[in-house]
């Protein structure tokens, strides 16, 4: 199985999750969504991650309002992963499709989901998620975002299942 793993992230959080998520596949190339390949022949299983902005997939003014938190700049930029999966007429149709974000620890009716956006988008293409959508919980301090404890270890068992449910079942 050839996986691709894109991410957006502000301030490195999603950037984490996606490297573990990776790091679980065992067979996966990892790019930021604004240095991804718009060409996915080849690929088995494309996994995207993002976020949660304003309940949803960011958008420019989102992704604006948080480099203006950011001393150091964004980790990534334009275009963000809404833009970049709207760019595709279409997607190789044996590949497979699975979703994550990461958003703060409360009631996803309260926080909104990147993911849910993201499996909107992707249904739309007619590669509705292979898995049910993940989100990993980070928590905010003062001007620092970081993962939640744990939440790198749950990525990294995410991915991993991806991979084992692509494996062909035995005879
Ligand atoms: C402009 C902006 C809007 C946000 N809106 C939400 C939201 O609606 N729900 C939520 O759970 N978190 C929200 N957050 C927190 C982000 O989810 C958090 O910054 C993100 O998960 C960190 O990932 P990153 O380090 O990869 O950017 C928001 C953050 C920013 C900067």
């Amino acid at each position: 199985m050839r996986a691709i793993v894109v991410y957006e992230s502000m301030f490195g959080t999603t950037e984490e999750v996606a490297r573990a998520v990776a790091d679980g596949l065992d067979c996966a190339d990892l790019f930021p969504v604004d240095g991804a390949p718009r060409k996915l022949d080849g690929y088995d299983l494309l996994v995207v991650g993002a976020p949660t902005h304003a309940h949803g997939l960011s958008r420019r003014s989102t992704r604006k309002a948080a480099a203006a938190q950011s001393t150091e700049g964004t980790r990534t930029r334009e275009p963000g992963m809404r833009e970049w999966l709207g760019g595709f007429g279409v997607l190789p149709p044996a590949m497979d499709t699975a979703v994550f974000d990461t958003r703060l620890g409360k009631p996803r009716w309260l926080t909104g989901s990147a993911a849910h956006s993201a499996a909107k988008l992707l249904r739309g293409l007619g590669h509705p998620p292979a898995a049910p959508e993940a989100s990993f919980v980070v928590e905010v301090e003062g001007d620092e975002t970081k993962l939640a404890s744990g939440e790198a270890e749950r990525a990294r068992a995410w991915g991993a299942g991806l991979r084992s449910r692509r494996q062909p079942i035995p005879e």
